[in-house]
């Protein structure tokens, strides 16, 4: 099946790689196919499918590769097989951390992967895994237009006292502020929710974007103007692995008495806190609210908290509250999550339709709700093939 023209959106999370294919000869991009890259087992497995979910390509590899390229050349393989040579325009990335500088898609040059190489420490456990792919196509076709699109650019309007952290003014002229990120899901979800409830939308809206990683948008008017991330994605919400906030003065006694060494505790903080510490048996939410351990249930007993206190949180700054939407695979799927956290603001006049709740219909507020309440699954993918389409158009225009 020839098509006219594509990009590719790769979506690197920290739990997994996701990738679409989009044809943009329309206005709005539309998906042709889309795909997981998995490299959790020993042996990488590529599976490619339709739109509605029928398996085009299925491939795994013998072994583990150490910089994952040979999926990615699987990945361009399988498009230019099914779409034609040539049909492909430019790889689109979602890169977790932008830093200071960039507040908008760019196009990927040496010098800007160098930059975003830097910002490695401040998300360690994404930023590899995004600047990853860029390598591995760069390889393969160093022809192809990269562009990268930021998960902290949606919320580059943060100002002080939002984005202030409470230290000597000189961090904050070194770039030690909060950034924020999910802003590409939290750029969808506004979106879709200026087309369903325009009104809402212009109103003070709070997005809870419960995934993996886990973060809160505080919207006025469909813009940012507060966010639970921070410098890193650490800050905020219990995530799977994350602990999310955390009295700062834990981080010096574990130094200091445990004599942690650093790398160590960022392990610890990254890879072994959240739900999968506080429950000692999974990250994944499906598999604590299956099982029967007290552990399990005192773990989604803190997210459900966290996310309630911060919401509120959220609520403070935005002075009120019109709209609360859940997205991400918690928020989109987790019908006992959902009704928890509204339980738990009942005072703000939030009411849950449990019949609602429990289709997980777009809707989910109550009649008695003084809070309008939405579940509208996230499509990070679909944005940045917007952004990435917009590049390509000025650019043609400029050349
Ligand atoms: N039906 C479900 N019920 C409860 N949790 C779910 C369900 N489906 C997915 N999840 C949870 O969603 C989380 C993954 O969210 P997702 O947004 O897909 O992650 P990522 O951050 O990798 O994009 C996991 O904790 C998973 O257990
Ligand atoms: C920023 C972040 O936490 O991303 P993810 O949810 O993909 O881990
Ligand atoms: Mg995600």
């Amino acid at each position: 099946m020839p098509t006219s023209e594509a990009v590719l959106v790769l979506n690197s999370g920290s739990s997994s790689i996701k990738f679409g294919l989009f044809e943009i000869a329309a206005a709005e991009p539309v998906l042709l196919c889309k795909g997981l890259l998995d490299e959790h087992e020993d042996k990488p497995r590529l599976t490619v499918r339709s739109p509605a979910g029928e398996t085009l390509f299925d491939k795994q590899r013998a072994s583990a590769d150490t910089d994952g390229g040979h999926l990615f050349a699987d990945v361009l393989g399988f498009i230019e097989d099914r779409f034609g040579a040539g049909s492909l325009r430019a790889a689109a990335h979602r890169i977790v951390h932008g830093g200071p500088d960039y507040s908008a898609p760019v196009v990927l040059t040496d010098a800007v992967r160098a930059k975003l190489e830097a910002l490695t420490p401040l998300a360690p456990l994404h930023q590899p895994r995004c600047l990853a792919p860029i390598h591995a196509i760069s390889a393969i076709r160093p022809e192809l237009t990269q562009i990268a699109c930021f998960d902290t650019a949606f919320h580059h309007g943060l100002a002080p006292p939002t984005s202030r952290f409470a230290i000597p003014r000189r961090f904050e002229a070194r770039g030690i502020r909060r950034y924020g990120f999910h802003g590409l899901s939290f750029e969808y979800v506004a979106g879709r929710l200026g087309g369903i409830a325009p009104e809402l939308a212009a109103g003070r809206t709070v997005i809870a974007h419960l995934g993996n990683g886990a973060s809160l948008c505080a919207l006025r008017g469909g813009q940012s103007v507060d966010t639970t991330m921070g410098l890193t994605p650490l800050d905020g919400l219990v995530m799977g692995t994350r602990c999310g906030t955390i009295d700062p003065g834990v981080l010096l006694y574990l130094q200091q008495h445990e004599k942690m060494a650093v790398e160590d505790l960022q392990h610890l903080l990254y890879h072994e806190s959240g739900l999968l510490g506080v429950s000692g048996l999974s990250a994944d939410m499906r598999e604590l609210l299956a099982s029967r351990e007290i552990a399990a249930r005192e773990a989604v007993d803190l997210f459900v908290l966290r996310a309630a206190q911060q919401i509120a949180m959220m609520v403070t700054t935005l002075g009120g509250l019109d709209c609360l939407v859940f997205t991400g695979g918690i928020g989109e799927h987790a019908r006992e999550i959902r009704s928890a956290i509204g339980e738990r603001l009942a005072w703000l006049g939030v009411r849950i339709d449990a019949a609602a709740n429990d289709e997980a219909r777009e809707r989910i507020g109550g009649e008695d709700s003084m809070v309008e309440v939405f579940v509208i699954p996230t499509n990070e993918e679909q944005v940045i093939a917007r952004h990435c389409v917009a590049m390509l158009r000025t650019r043609s225009q400029v050349s």
